[in-house]
């Protein structure tokens, strides 16, 4: 089945398993082509096993990845992935030409004006050594890199982890800029969750190696409400009678007041409650901080 061109990456049932048992497990998703995907979830969770899949450079033990339409170790595929982890894939003794005219040789359809861009903006001498440059120096030269591949899909796994917080701002700015001029479709993982508010525009949320949250992130924030108030002396949680408690992401009572992340559209019945729409780096804490697996809204609200 090819399912282009609206879907980038198709997990069926995706598994992966090493020595210590399984990275990821039974995973079902679809991140939709032409949108930034935010892919989120604890240390451990699978982020990383998911981009070395995503990329040929580890195969499924179980299930399958598909890239727009395609197995991932296909010579299509490769040709349309740049792939850039906190690792920087730069030889340190090459000049910023040389590693550029490297680019140009290893790709076919190689953007030269693009990549030259990217470094000119950022005022590197292109005849600086690359260990010379700073973090966020050579961050630029890798992201040129990707960018001069002229990719369908960009992955970021943590590129900009080491940045200090201006750099970092900078470095997503140009980011942002090349996507939104090109409709790359982008899945980049970030543990800095206030950042990908604006970012980022699907969400998919991995815990112990399996799918607790994917979906459109404007989407998800409308299905959840966070409420606060007077606990409810009727129920023994405190949360108001008529709420399913499957839908239940997380709840704290302090005292007598409740404060909870339900997964529920519609209003909150009873006037001691407070309900507002979640934020989208509420949402993510309050799935990382829970183990529960709340219900689907429809199922929830009924
Ligand atoms: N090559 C490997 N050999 C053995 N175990 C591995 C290997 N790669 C990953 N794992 C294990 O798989 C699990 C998932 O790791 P992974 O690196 O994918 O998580 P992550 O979400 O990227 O974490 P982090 O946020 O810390 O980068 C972990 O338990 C890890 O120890």
């Amino acid at each position: 089945m090819t399912d282009e061109p609206t879907t980038a990456l198709r997990a069926t049932r995706l598994g992966r398993r090493f020595r210590g048992g399984w990275a990821l497990r039974d995973c079902d998703f679809a991140l939709p082509a032409g949108r930034i995907t935010a892919l989120v979830g604890p240390n451990g969770a699978g982020k990383s096993t998911l981009f070395h899949l995503a990329t040929g450079l580890l195969r499924p033990t179980e299930g399958e990845l598909r890239v727009f339409g395609t197995e991932p170790t296909g010579p299509d595929a490769r040709d349309r992935i740049a792939f850039l982890a906190q690792d920087k894939p730069l030889y340190p003794r090459f000049t910023v030409d040389e590693t550029l005219r490297f680019g140009r040789e290893l790709n076919r359809d190689w953007d030269a004006a693009a990549a030259e861009r990217i470094v000119r903006a950022g005022n590197i001498p292109l005849d600086a050594r690359v260990g010379a440059l700073s973090q966020g120096q050579a961050t630029r030269v890798a992201l040129a890199l990707a960018f001069g591949k002229r990719p369908d899909l960009l992955l970021l796994d943590e590129p900009l982890a080491d940045l200090d917080p201006l750099v970092r701002i900078e470095a997503m700015g140009l980011v942002m800029a090349e996507v939104a001029d090109r409709g790359i479709t982008v899945v980049m993982s970030s543990h800095v969750l206030s950042e990908l508010e604006n970012a980022c525009d699907h969400v998919l949320l991995l815990k112990h190696g399996a799918v607790r949250l994917d979906g459109d992130a404007q989407q998800l924030c409308d299905a959840h409400v966070r409420i606060s108030g007077l606990a409810d002396p009727s129920t023994d949680d405190g949360l108001p009678s008529a709420v399913d408690r499957a839908g239940v992401v997380e709840a704290t009572a302090t005292g007598r007041q409740v404060h909870a992340l339900l997964r529920h559209t519609g209003p909150i019945p009873g006037d001691r409650w407070i309900a507002e729409s979640p934020s989208l780096e509420d949402l993510l804490l309050a799935y990382l901080r829970s183990d529960r697996t709340p219900a689907p809204a429809a199922e929830a609200a009924a």
